[in-house]
């Protein structure tokens, strides 16, 4: 590829101020695969937020705990068997699911402020821009 399109292309990134034109062509296809893979992970993790979410309002409507620590003992074991059928590290996936259920747990603690879960606010998507 042409510096010209180098520097035009988002997947270039620094690497084509250093690296040989036909080296370049074959880590820009690679690049747009992790670039697809990095937009169904947003899309996933969208989806798993919507649904952990209602989650949360049956949660707070019925003044059930914000976290399950007998279900996160199920879903890592599982995840981690999983991985390792995948070839994927054990420990990451834990850590990734880890990172993940923390999130929704502190989704679930501000829902829960608002005990009876049938107000608006309660309803709506969770309002990440007020909530860091
Ligand atoms: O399944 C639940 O009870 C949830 O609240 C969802 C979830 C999760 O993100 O998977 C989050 C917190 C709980 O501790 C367990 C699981």
């Amino acid at each position: 590829m042409s510096t010209e399109h180098a520097s035009s292309d988002p997947r270039a990134g620094d690497a084509a101020k250093y690296v040989d034109p036909e080296i370049m062509n074959e880590l820009l296809s690679m690049r747009g695969s992790i670039d697809n893979i990095d937009a169904a992970l947003v899309h996933l993790l969208a989806e798993r937020f919507k649904a952990t979410q209602r989650v949360g309002v049956l949660k707070a409507k019925h003044k059930l705990p914000p976290a399950d620590p007998g279900r996160e003992k199920a879903q890592i074991a599982r995840l981690k068997r999983l991985a390792a059928d995948a070839h994927l590290d054990p420990e990451f996936a834990e850590k990734f699911l880890n990172f993940i259920i923390e999130e929704v747990i502190r989704h679930h603690q501000a829902l829960s402020g608002d005990a009876d879960g049938d107000s608006p606010d309660a309803q709506a998507p969770f309002d990440w821009a007020s909530a860091k």
